[in-house]
């Protein structure tokens, strides 16, 4: 079977290469034609391990090819993923845009029988409303099957979350249709779990939130540390241990960012709100990720006197290590806070870049470590790249005019830290 993908974002591209791995002959559509040129020359338009050597393998071999022409794409492929954005409305709804207009043009331009996929973050019905859009844009009636067949990839481990699957999940209703979804993921032996299209929906809402909920008790619990002086790092590995509860998503922190979890949340808020039911426990989950960065930068605040004036170095701009994905990334919502306080930011990381319309006399990205630390009175931590954990201290110390690092992950070691005589600040860590 031919696979067209729909969308070459991070779920596009990898899921386009991942199934060139598996041996279907691929073909990758994008209306961005310099993402189309630049993904057929072999450069990624985002960074992602091991995703760049994939790339190169699958063009010299002739499984995968990038076009911005829809109507070739379509008419050559039988099965068609559609791995198009679903961003947030002001009100918090998902932004079905992009699926509509991948859905009409797939009606449109159709002329025999599609299988597709949603591979999109949709909310649930959507898969009831693109059966619709496709057939208002048929000229003349042609058969499709739609499932829903969420993506559960993390960026910067997206390859081998994609090849090595907890579960596959599918929605659909005819079973046909899902055989031929089993076929193509055949060599992957992962569990699937197959159930109708709006559960399937709800499962990858549903999941992402409860990974935010985790994460904000644990923040929230870190405050309770913080006050009454106990590791909240400690009290996880304790509770990890419990096989019930296990250790994933338990990193107290700064709070989760990125183009999912905040995003996924309100737009599962909003559906409740849609269908009348409160979804309390989530709104409060919200609100501690919300209150995150000003909970600390009052700690950092009160631990420095002032902001004003003081040198301070950001290590890490991406949501979190391994991706150059700035999304909703907390070091921004920092940075920005920062800068009203008349702070001078010097900003490093190893591969993602401030914004572009993010630019202050005093607001600096400087190409090494030891640049950002130079002369700064107080270093704060926001993504944990390998790079900082792995750092030397001892020496940064020696570049540094002040001595204080707070840690806005938790992943440098307190007591090394003060051995070496920083003042070292992490979350609900003593
Ligand atoms: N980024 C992630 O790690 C994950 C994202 N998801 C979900 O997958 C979906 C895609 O996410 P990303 O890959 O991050 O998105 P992205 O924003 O990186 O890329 C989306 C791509 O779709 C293209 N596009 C827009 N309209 C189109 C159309 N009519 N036809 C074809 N392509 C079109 C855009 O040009 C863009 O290249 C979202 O619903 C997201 O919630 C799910 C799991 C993981
Ligand atoms: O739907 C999606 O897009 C994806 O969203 C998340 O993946 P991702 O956003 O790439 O990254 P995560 O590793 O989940 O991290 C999200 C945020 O939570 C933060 N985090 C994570 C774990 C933790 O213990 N503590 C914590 O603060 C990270 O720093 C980051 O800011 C989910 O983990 C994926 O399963 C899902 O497919």
């Amino acid at each position: 079977m031919n696979i067209l993908i729909m969308g070459l974002g991070y779920v596009g591209v990898t899921t386009g290469l991942v199934f060139a791995e598996l041996g279907w002959k691929v073909t990758g559509y994008d209306p961005d034609r310099q993402k189309v040129e630049s993904l057929s020359q072999g450069a990624l338009t985002f960074y992602e391990p091991g995703l760049d050597t994939l790339l190169d393998k699958h063009l010299a071999a002739g499984n995968i090819r990038f076009t911005a022409k829809p109507g070739i794409a379509i008419r050559e492929n039988r099965v068609i993923f559609l791995c198009v954005g679903t961003p947030s409305n002001e009100d918090g709804s998902a932004n079905l845009q992009y699926i509509r207009q991948a859905a009409e043009n797939i009606g449109k331009l159709m002329r025999e029988y599609k299988l597709i996929a949603v591979k999109s973050t949709v909310p649930v019905e959507t898969n009831q409303k693109l059966a619709q859009w496709i057939q208002a844009a048929q000229p003349s009636p042609v058969s499709f099957d739609l499932v829903s067949n969420p993506e559960f990839l993390r960026e910067g481990s997206a390859l081998q979350d994609a090849l090595h699957p907890d579960r596959i999940i599918i929605g659909g209703h005819n079973s046909l249709a899902i055989k031929q979804m089993k076929a193509l993921y055949a060599q992957l032996n992962s569990p699937y779990f197959i159930t109708e299209p709006k559960t399937a929906e709800l499962i990858k809402y549903a999941s992402n939130a409860f990974l935010a909920t985790k994460i904000s008790y644990v923040n929230e619990l870190a405050r309770l540390c913080d006050k009454i002086g106990v590791n909240i790092s400690d009290v996880t590995e304790g509770m990890g241990m419990d096989r019930r509860i296990g250790h994933h998503f338990l990193k107290a922190g700064i709070g989760y960012g990125g183009s999912c979890f905040p995003k996924d949340i309100h737009a599962l808020l909003h559906m409740a709100s849609e269908y009348e039911t409160s979804l309390s426990i989530l709104e409060q989950v919200n609100q501690v990720n919300q209150t995150q960065i000003p909970h600390f930068i009052g700690i950092w605040e009160h631990k420095l006197s002032s902001f004003f004036g003081k040198k301070v170095a950001i290590l890490g701009i991406s949501f979190k290590p391994e991706t150059d994905d700035i999304r909703e990334a907390p070091s921004i919502a920092i940075m920005k806070t920062l800068l009203d306080k008349e702070a001078e930011l010097k900003v490093h990381d190893p591969i993602a870049k401030l914004p572009a319309g993010m630019q202050s006399e005093r607001l600096q990205q400087v190409n090494t470590l030891e640049e950002a630390v130079y002369g700064c009175d107080a270093v704060i931590l926001c993504s944990e790249w390998e790079q900082y954990r792995a750092a030397d201290w001892a020496r940064l110390k020696t570049l540094m005019s002040g001595c204080t690092v707070f840690d806005g992950r938790n992943v440098l070691d307190g007591n090394r830290m003060a051995e070496l005589g920083y003042f070292y600040h992490g979350t609900g860590n003593h």
